[in-house]
């Protein structure tokens, strides 16, 4: 049984009369600890199938399972518990409440779970232990990024989901980023999903999934993963 498990898992939205079939048949594994990459043009379904695997989404067909439960079945409240204990989430814009510092932002997400990291630590782990007290206006696209990353594993989360974590950087700030993500699936074991546009970001991962128009077109296992730091684009 694989950590992580789609089987034949449809979206379809509704707008008006209309239906967007967002995925179709997807089908796939991720192993505990891999860190995959999934990796499709704009508009291939990788937010839609990300989404469904936080639980942040319905799927319209087909079973998802993480850690042999089955997540597809969950109603509203399970999947509540389920994002908050569960699954980690770094987005393009970092989303950091403005208004607390760095070492707060952290905290507070950690309250939501039953196992947290102590914040403080994973701040330290991160690069951050004397950028603990500023504000998230007093910090750089990468080092927010950073306190977003610290923020979701202080969750102590199964799982690490990450959307464009280096959409909004530039390229020697993105790199430090999917190395500290590389490198924090490396030291901790924690299974980490990215989604991308990016095809160079593939020779980092486990495993690649590649998508197009709802579509897996592809699973691949990576025999020879590249060190984030050889990788260039
Ligand atoms: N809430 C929604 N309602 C209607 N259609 C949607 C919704 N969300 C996504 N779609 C459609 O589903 C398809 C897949 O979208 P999705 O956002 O998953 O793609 P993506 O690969 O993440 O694209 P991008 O890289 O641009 O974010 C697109 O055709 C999109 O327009």
């Amino acid at each position: 049984m694989a950590f992580v498990e789609f089987e034949k898992v449809s979206k379809i939205y509704h707008t008006g009369t209309v239906e967007i079939p967002a995925l179709r048949d997807a089908t796939f594994q991720v192993e505990k600890g891999e860190i995959c990459v999934i990796v499709g043009a704009s508009g291939a379904g990788k937010t839609t199938l990300l989404n469904i695997l936080g639980g942040m989404d319905t799927l319209t067909g087909g079973t998802v399972k993480l850690d042999g439960r089955d997540i597809s079945r969950y109603d509203r409240r399970q999947l509540t518990e389920y994002r908050r204990r569960d699954v980690g989430f770094v987005f393009q814009f970092y989303n950091l409440i403005q208004n607390l510092t760095a070492l707060e932002n952290v905290e507070i997400a950690a309250q939501l779970c039953p196992h947290p990291l102590d914040a403080a630590e994973v701040l330290r782990e991160v690069g951050l232990g004397e950028r603990m007290k500023n504000f998230p206006a007093q910090l750089s696209g990468g080092e927010q990024q950073r306190v977003a990353i610290a923020r979701a594993l202080a969750k102590n989360p199964k799982l690490l989901l990450c959307d464009e974590p280096t959409g909004a950087l530039d390229y020697v700030t993105g790199k430090n980023i999917l190395k500290l993500l590389q490198d924090t699936c490396r030291r901790t074991g924690m299974t980490v999903v990215i989604i991308t546009h990016n095809s160079a970001l593939t020779a980092m991962a486990d495993r690649v999934i590649s998508i197009k128009s709802g579509t897996i077109q592809s699973v691949r296992k990576n025999e020879h993963v590249t060190p984030v730091e050889e990788i260039e684009w």
